[in-house]
């Protein structure tokens, strides 16, 4: 069985790449995901200026998955563009993702103009978990403002652009965020983000520094609520729009299920993190396996089909 998979007009050896946040933040550690089995990689989520993040402990690990708030740390825009212009020529054969959130409208689009402008030939994610001004939720929960936002950015970016979405869980919330992202000609869109403002506590403390210990939950926890929203937008968007999945990918198995719950592409964020890049052999070759038994040859053989009772 292939793993192999294609976004847009670009095909990826392996349907496996990082999530946003794990393993991206320097050269350092994108290297070490180009050099794995995953297919591609995303870059830390890069702002205009780079952001040193929240006082640590902003990161913890739990048996059944982590919590984060970490802050959006980054070497900012210019570090990563410099990166993935410079990956155009020693890898011209390969495309990444570049991650971008602006901390106010109009840094969003400083930053997607910047792109536009340059020779970046990858794909654009754009994380609409980004703050809104303040008083209102996160832009993606603000499905006017991202309606109007998507229509500011389509009138001049003209690159592959997706975006990263958090969790939602109405249903209501599905068909009105499809019936927005259904506007616009958008690559992708990634399903899910950490679920947001969780709360971990160990003895009778919080584990993490930041927001009185709040953080975006994610790992085990989260793959049900992943599975949901990956299935609930594939059956809701136009086919052109493809859907990665991104939550509680442990094991070949739960990559499975994204896939049949329609994901063209499999991120790997908490699991990452625990076990290194090794995890995307690993996780791949689960797949596969699992693949060979069922007799599918590659993962279009049964993206989307998942089965009803
Ligand atoms: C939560 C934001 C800081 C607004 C965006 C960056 C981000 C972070 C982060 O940098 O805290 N963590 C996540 O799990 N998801 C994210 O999208």
């Amino acid at each position: 069985a292939t793993t192999k998979t294609k976004i847009g007009d670009f095909e990826f050896e392996n349907c496996f790449m990082n999530a946003a946040g794990v393993y991206c933040y320097d050269k350092n550690e994108l290297e070490q995901v180009i050099n794995s089995q995953a297919g591609t990689f995303v870059t830390k989520t890069a702002t205009l200026q780079s952001r040193p993040g929240n006082p640590e402990p902003r990161y913890h690990d739990t048996n059944l998955g982590s919590i984060n708030s970490m802050g959006l740390p980054n070497l900012g825009f210019d570090y990563y563009l410099e990166y993935l212009l410079e990956l155009q020529k020693t890898h011209p054969d390969r495309t990444f993702f570049f991650s971008l959130v602006g901390m106010s409208t109009e840094d969003t689009h400083a930053l997607l103009k910047k792109v536009q402008e340059s020779d970046f030939k990858g794909i654009t994610e754009l994380n609409l978990s980004c703050p809104n001004v303040p008083g209102k939720p996160q832009i993606a929960y603000d499905l006017e403002t991202t309606e109007k936002l998507l229509t500011d950015i389509f009138s001049y970016f003209k690159k592959p652009l997706g975006v990263k979405l958090p969790p939602y869980f109405d249903i209501v919330h599905f068909d009105q965020a499809a019936a927005v992202f259904n506007k616009f000609p958008l690559t992708f869109i990634n399903c899910i983000n950490s679920i947001g403002n969780g709360l971990v506590i160990e003895d009778e403390s919080v584990v993490i520094k930041p927001k009185n210990g709040f953080g975006g939950i994610g790992g085990e926890y989260i793959k049900p609520t992943a599975l949901a929203n990956v299935h609930a937008f594939y059956k809701r968007l136009n086919p052109s729009i493809k859907i990665i999945g991104t939550g509680g990918v442990l094991t070949g198995q739960d990559a499975f299920e994204h896939i049949l719950c329609g994901a063209s592409m499999v991120q790997i964020g908490t699991t990452l993190h625990k076990e290194g890049p090794s995890a995307f052999e690993r996780i791949t070759n689960e797949l596969k396996a699992i693949m060979d038994k069922k007799g599918y040859k590659t993962i279009e053989d049964f993206r989307g089909k998942l089965k009803y009772l």
